[in-house]
């Protein structure tokens, strides 16, 4: 079997898998190399376990909704049922297996191990070296960032890999970090009965939203019991044993398990970046086409355009039709959406506005509250949100937007597409909007607003 292939991809996550996909249906000869398992964090750690815990998580937290709305319910959660789900769907057999087979079905040549840049076109993996002929695509990906607490890494710690994987409810639950991870897996393990207590070193969750988001899953984690604790300096964790002591001011928690949920690194460091002009700190810097070095295409992650699935493979479509020698738009991250599976979800696009105003930009903010709504209003329990957009004044177009609520998540598309195709403020105005949707808010918003004398 020949070493020499049309593209390596190194990094079968989803960025990889998007990229090997396209180019294997355009005919081109693709070797892909997975030091772990196809799919990568997203579909093993990541997104697909989490979602089936927050999926059944805000199913119980919906019964318990019964009581203010339609009558009575006793429901009895069950932890097993969802670790069962994520055994039977996610790795199903505890591997990758179904996956490979399916890449090489179409056509995908697959060596397991981890890749090395050797410079011109060369990976070495397991001893051998291949050569790619037209693009080596790097999409290695990022792993949990363990911060420097003291004790902490001498404990057995859970990151988002043996949280999402959990055979058993844990009675008590402490999380080191309050972003998208650490609210996400907080209110599932907290609606299942878990004592959960969330450590942030920043003043507030979710410190990339807007301020009004932090307030409203803050709110929303402390109606499930969740304590949350912002401003923190954890001065020691240990563990005895059985359980975990987390020290803050003198005085020590305990729980049964700790999951570090504080952040992410890029998995660059024994690639061999340097082999092609790379500085293996990272991000890996990429152009519009998603080049990184001469011969070198880069994706997903490792970019540090945004850690999130939806970048990932539209980044692989991007550098896709650039090693096919087709002409592509460059890549374009005014309108990167982004949502926080909570309950309620929490959509944003584009910039906040501190964000705005940092970027120089004279900005207008309309806002609207979803309970206030004609839809929250009749939605009743569990219609806790809000939207707000962000207006350039002087372009009158919007630059950005958070919808979080019952919808928020779906609320975005919208959100998204004016952001993207910046759409006039005054069109949103004047369009018409279904009576009585969540979307209305955006409406609603927008009642007052004026352009800028
Ligand atoms: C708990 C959690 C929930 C998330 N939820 C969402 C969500 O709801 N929506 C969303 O959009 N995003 C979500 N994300 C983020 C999302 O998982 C990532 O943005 C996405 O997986 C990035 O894809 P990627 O292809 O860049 O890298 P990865 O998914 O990290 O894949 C990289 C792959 O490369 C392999 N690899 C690494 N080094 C080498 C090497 N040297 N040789 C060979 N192979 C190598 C790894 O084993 C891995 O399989 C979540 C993340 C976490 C942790
Ligand atoms: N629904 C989604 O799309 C989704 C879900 C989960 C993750 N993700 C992606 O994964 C990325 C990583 O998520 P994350 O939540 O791990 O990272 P994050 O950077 O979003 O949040 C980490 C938080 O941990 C805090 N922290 C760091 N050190 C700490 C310490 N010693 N003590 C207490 N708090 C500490 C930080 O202040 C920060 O607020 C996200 O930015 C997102 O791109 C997306």
């Amino acid at each position: 079997m020949s070493d020499e292939v049309d593209v390596i991809v190194v990094g079968l996550g989803p960025g990889g898998e998007e990229v090997a996909g396209r180019l294997l249906a355009a005919g081109r000869t693709v070797l892909g190399i997975e030091s772990g398992s196809m799919g990568g964090e997203c579909a093993n750690w990541g997104c697909v376990p989490s979602k089936m815990m927050l999926r059944a998580a805000h199913v119980l937290a919906e019964a318990g909704r019964v009581d203010s709305l339609a009558g009575r319910a006793d429901v009895q959660a069950q932890w097993r049922r969802v670790a069962d789900r994520i055994r039977a769907e996610v790795l199903p057999g505890g591997d990758d297996h179904s996956s490979v087979a399916g890449f090489e079905a179409r056509g995908g040549r697959f060596v397991r191990g981890t890749g090395r840049l050797l410079g011109d076109g060369r990976v070495a993996v397991g001893g051998r070296t291949f050569r790619a002929r037209r693009a080596v695509v790097l999409a290695t990906g990022t792993r949990a960032a363990v911060p420097p607490v003291p004790g902490l890494a001498g404990t057995p710690f859970w990151t988002n890999r043996e949280a999402t994987h959990a055979r058993d409810l844990p009675a008590s639950l402490a999380v080191l970090g309050g972003g998208a991870v650490g609210v996400e897996l907080a209110q599932a393990f907290a609606r299942f009965g878990t004592e959960v207590t969330v450590y942030e070193a920043g003043p507030r969750l979710l410190a990339r939203e807007e301020p009004e988001a932090s307030d409203v899953v803050a709110e929303a984690l402390g109606r499930d019991g969740v304590r949350v604790r912002c401003g923190v300096t954890i001065d020691r964790v240990g563990h005895d044993g059985s359980h975990f002591q987390v020290e803050v001011a003198g005085a020590a928690a305990t729980y049964q398990r700790l999951v570090v949920a504080a952040g992410r690194e890029y998995r660059l460091r024994d690639l061999g970046l340097e082999a092609v002009g790379l500085d293996p700190a990272g991000p890996i810097a990429v152009d519009g086409r998603m080049r990184a070095a001469d011969g070198v295409w880069a994706v997903g992650d490792v970019t540090g355009r945004g850690a999130y699935t939806h970048v990932a493979t539209y980044q692989a479509g991007v550098a896709a039709c650039d090693i096919l020698g087709e002409l592509v738009a460059p890549a374009a991250y005014h309108a990167v959406p982004r949502v926080t599976f909570t309950d309620p979800e929490v959509g944003a696009v584009g910039l906040t506005e501190a964000a705005a105003r940092e970027a120089g930009l004279a900005v207008q903010v309309c806002r609207a509250s979803v309970p206030e709504s004609a839809r929250g209003w009749l939605h009743h329990a569990g219609n806790s949100g809000f939207v707000t957009l962000v207006i350039d004044a002087d372009r009158e177009v919007l630059v950005g937007a958070t919808s979080a609520g019952p919808a928020g998540g779906e609320v975005l598309g919208l959100l998204t597409l004016a952001v993207h195709a910046r759409v006039p403020a005054s069109q949103l105005q004047h369009m018409v909007y279904a009576y009585p949707t969540f979307h209305r808010a955006v409406q609603d918003a927008l009642r007052d607003w004026r352009p800028a004398p």
